[in-house]
């Protein structure tokens, strides 16, 4: 678990993140949304150290991050699982040689121990016999999956996900949302999520913080977004009058007023 109490962050005059509080809890995807600008980037960059808050805390697991020294936050930087914008591979090294990089960082393991690992992570996002082929040889989504192994392969209890689905197709896309969920469940991973996906909100938002001009606007599941009366959060999501219309007419399901056996061609005229 992550609790974040009154994190403030700025640069120069202009505040970023303006005293935002939040708690991440393991074994849940806890997704950040907000529109370009909202400060969700540097909220999560804050949240991995590679920012330093003006004020407030950033709590891992009972620990103060905010209050630790160097060597006390390497610890925790190595419980941290981080899958970047874009997969970030190391285009020189092959899928193995990627995966093994954070083994090779963080540990003093023998070749075959660390192949070993490398293997069961490949195996685990479903990506076998890829172990010598270079990022350029694979696809888009098999690269993410290399990116994920590459996450997971010390084991973290966090994984830090920023935009995990772009640049991919909706089907591949729901596939890594589906990996990313499943490992979170698995391995009770506190699992934090940056991303502009309304499709991964509805699919794996078990908790969701909507930021807006470097506040917590509103937080909640994805079974409370589509019902909320926050009206800035609504802008956001239900940006398409189609998306609207689909909201009206889900909500209209809830409440029993129109008939699942409905023929199409009667709601058209
Ligand atoms: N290193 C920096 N120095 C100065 N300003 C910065 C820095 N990093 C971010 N900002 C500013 O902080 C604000 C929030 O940026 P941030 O990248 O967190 O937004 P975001 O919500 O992640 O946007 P996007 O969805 O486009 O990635 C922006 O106004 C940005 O210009």
């Amino acid at each position: 678990m992550i609790e974040v109490k009154n994190i403030r962050k700025g640069f120069g005059d202009k505040i970023v993140i303006d005293d935002v509080s939040a708690v991440m809890e393991a074994g849940k995807c806890n997704l950040i949304i907000g529109s370009s600008g909202s400060g969700k980037t540097v909220f999560m960059k804050c949240l991995v150290g590679l920012f330093k808050p003006d004020s407030g805390h950033i709590i891992y697991h009972g620990d103060d991050f905010t209050a630790m020294d160097d060597k006390q936050r390497k610890e925790i930087r190595k419980e941290i699982g981080m899958l970047f914008q874009g997969s970030a591979l190391f285009d020189s090294l092959t899928v193995e040689q990627n995966v093994m990089f954070p083994l090779d960082m963080f540990t003093d393991w023998t070749l075959a121990e660390k192949k070993q690992r490398v293997n069961e992570v490949l195996k685990r996002v479903e990506l076998v016999d890829t172990n010598k082929k270079f990022p350029s040889e694979i696809s888009g989504g098999m690269k993410k999956r290399v990116g994920i192994a590459r996450a997971i392969v010390l084991n973290p209890k966090y994984l830090f996900c920023d935009e995990p689905n772009s640049g991919l197709d909706p089907q591949t896309s729901l596939v890594i949302d589906k990996l990313i969920k499943e490992l979170t469940l698995e391995f009770n991973i506190t699992t934090v999520i940056n991303t502009h996906d309304m499709n991964s909100v509805m699919e794996i938002g078990d908790k969701i913080m909507y930021m807006y001009k470097g506040k917590k606007e509103w937080e909640g599941t994805n079974k409370e977004i589509i019902f909320s009366k926050n009206q800035r959060l609504n802008e956001f999501i239900f940006a398409s009058e189609f998306l609207r219309d689909a909201k009206d007419m889900r909500m209209l399901e809830q409440a029993g007023k129109i008939d699942e056996n409905r023929n199409m061609d009667d709601m058209i005229k």
